[in-house]
């Protein structure tokens, strides 16, 4: 069948590129879980050709088979498993962020992670940026998951029926449950200590949650273990306090930590008898645990792990199925259904063809391959330019370089595309007659370049500050770095590039991890990508105004609107900058811009 006028054919690649298939089964325990997080919407899987993208070509319909599979193979081998969501189901496709005007982001496709048989479900921050999506969670999502959706530290306020305002935990504090083979499990969901949420939804610092009388009260009988699921990372953050708390009590109890949240692949052990897995982001990665639990408290547990690539060539081999025997009955509606709300959001409209690909770090910043400079540089001129009676006045603009999630393909760019990249509802805000001058002093103060005023956020030298309020691309960008650094190191060690080249031809493009687990945690062998450094903060170019006096309209993201009003009082003292100074510049939000300008240049 052809195409519709002005659509594509599928979201898909009719035929993904094939993907190399592991080489190693994986290793079993008596208690084995299936780990995702920071799935963003990524339901559909990866549909681009070029790779690394075919490594998680794998849609939630695959996903569904496989975890049916690997339950009928953990009942032959009379084994515990277990399936674990560490949050963050929001903003990053159009599946969640595509929904027509009176919509909540996210309901639809929440409905396909519904389906599947998650044992626990963390919240994420991605889940409290906006009020009514907490709300949807704590009204629609969290009773689907009968009392184990979590959020131990994370509570909305509601107004009840009788017209009490009350603060409740999002959905449950702890899950006291007992697994197929008759294990008790404690569970928790703990958040990092977020402080980007939005009001009426509170984020309880991980030390005053330890001190809870309903925390004391939950761990205080000793389960056979404790599974810790939570949108935090496992490394450098506040898990060795609830881990250090419960260890008060029960020093020797097996406790699985499953983090998420800063998207790397990662692994530690907090002592021999818990390991912590964390398994990257927007469903390319599918984490594996196991745990030997012997009974001899005083002797090590033996525990693997594993970060699959999230395809079907992986899935198949690790269930021992062929193409044919593969998909399930639940697995085909989940992807039937997806194919279905791309229909419904008319996510395969198509606004134009990319001439080349644009990346978020792939490609140095500022450069003609960077999606920041496209954005900043060209696109929001040309969108911004539409239906805005102030588009002849000067203008120079500064966003955050964390709204652009994702790379842009060379090729068709449709709908979910661009909301791939650019998923959010931020608005374009303006001051009116500030010096040029005044303006582009912001910028270096916001990323740390320059020595920030007192009183004033440096968004990138503060980076307890950033943290706090979710920024960790920052983090996975350093990941990606090292990953490179440790591999320009062996060339450099190989006797020849040539001799590199020739271990490594049949390596594709992907993640190359080094965690602190004992053997190698990656399912496939991969070559790295180059990664670029970026800054927090990127503008537009400056425009051509007679002097840097002049007046011009200072554009700017109402998610930094208190960093920006900050800076400007702090460089200058002519005068005082409040958020009513603050107008709204254009109709048009961050999520808006690329299909815009795709359309009139793209096209
Ligand atoms: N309205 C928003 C919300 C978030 N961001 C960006 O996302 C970063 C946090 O996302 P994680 O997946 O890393 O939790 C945040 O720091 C912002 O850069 C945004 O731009 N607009």
């Amino acid at each position: 069948c052809g195409d519709a006028p002005g659509h594509v054919h599928s979201l898909r690649a009719r035929q993904p590129p094939p993907t190399i298939p592991p080489s190693r089964p994986l290793e079993w325990g008596d208690i084995n879980i299936i780990q995702t997080t920071d799935t963003h919407g990524w339901l559909l899987g990866h549909q681009k050709t070029s790779f690394p993208e075919p490594n998680y070509s794998a849609d939630l319909g695959d996903f569904a088979s496989f975890v049916t599979h690997m339950k009928e193979i953990a009942l032959e081998k009379d084994v515990d498993i277990l399936l674990v969501d560490s949050g963050d189901l929001h903003d990053g496709t159009g599946l969640s962020d595509g929904f027509p005007p009176g919509g909540v982001d996210g309901r639809e496709s929440n409905e396909f992670l519904k389906q599947l048989p998650y044992d626990v479900m963390a919240i994420g921050n991605h889940e409290l940026y906006i009020y009514n999506i907490t709300r949807d969670m704590h009204e629609n999502f969290a009773p689907a998951l009968k009392g184990r959706y979590l959020s131990s530290n994370v509570n909305i306020t509601i107004t009840d029926e009788g017209n009490n305002t009350r603060d409740v935990p999002v959905g449950s504090r702890f899950a006291k449950f007992k697994t197929r083979k008759g294990r008790s499990v404690t569970a928790l969901g703990v958040m990092f200590e977020f402080t980007g949420n939005d009001h009426d939804t509170t984020v309880q610092k991980v030390a005053d949650m330890v001190e809870e009388p309903w925390f004391l009260e939950a761990i205080r009988d000793e389960p056979d273990i404790f599974l810790l699921a939570g949108h935090m990372p496992v490394a450098r953050d506040k898990w060795p306090v609830v881990f250090d708390a419960i260890r008060a009590v029960h020093p020797t109890t097996p406790i699985l930590i499953a983090g998420g949240h800063s998207h790397i692949r990662d692994c530690l052990q907090l002592d021999g008898r818990s390991i912590s897995l964390q398994s990257g982001r927007y469903m390319e990665t599918i984490g594996w645990m196991s745990a030997k639990l012997n009974v001899d408290k005083t002797k090590n547990i033996t525990f693997s792990r594993r970060y699959l690539d999230a395809n079907r060539v992986t899935y198949e081999f690790h269930t021992k199925k062929k193409n044919a025997t593969f998909d399930t009955p639940r697995g085909l509606a989940i992807r039937q259904g997806l194919e279905d709300l791309v229909k419904k959001f008319n996510l395969d409209f198509l606004y134009g063809t990319a001439p080349q690909d644009y990346k978020v770090s792939g490609a140095p910043y500022p450069s003609n391959g960077s999606i920041l400079s496209l954005f900043a540089e060209q696109a929001v001129p040309v969108a911004l330019a539409i239906n805005n009676t102030r588009a002849d006045i000067p203008s120079y603009l500064i966003i955050q370089g964390g709204s652009l999630r994702y790379d842009i393909f060379a090729g068709p760019f449709t709908k979910n595309d661009q909301l791939t990249a650019s998923p959010f509802t931020n608005a374009f805000v303006f001051i009116a007659g500030v010096p040029l001058r005044v303006a582009m002093e912001v910028l270096p103060i916001l990323n740390g370049d320059a020595p920030a005023p007192a009183g004033v956020n440096k968004r990138r030298a503060n980076d307890d500050d950033l943290y706090a309020r979710g920024e960790v691309e920052s983090m996975y960008r350093a990941w990606l770095e090292d990953m490179y650094r440790n591999h320009l190191e062996e060339m450099l060690r190989a006797r020849s590039v040539a001799e590199d080249q020739n271990q490594n031809q049949n390596l594709t493009l992907g993640y190359v991890t080094q965690d602190a687990c004992p053997g190698i945690g990656d399912d496939i062998p991969h070559t790295p990508l180059q990664v670029f450094p970026l800054p927090d903060v990127i503008s537009s170019q400056p425009p051509k105004v007679a002097t840097n006096d002049s007046l011009i309209d200072f554009v700017f993201s109402d998610f930094i609107q208190p960093d920006v009003l900050d800076a400007l009082n702090a460089v200058q003292k002519d005068r005082v900058f409040t958020n009513g100074d603050v107008e709204s510049y254009s109709p048009f939000l961050f999520k808006d811009v690329l299909g815009l300008f795709a359309q009139e240049v793209w096209n």
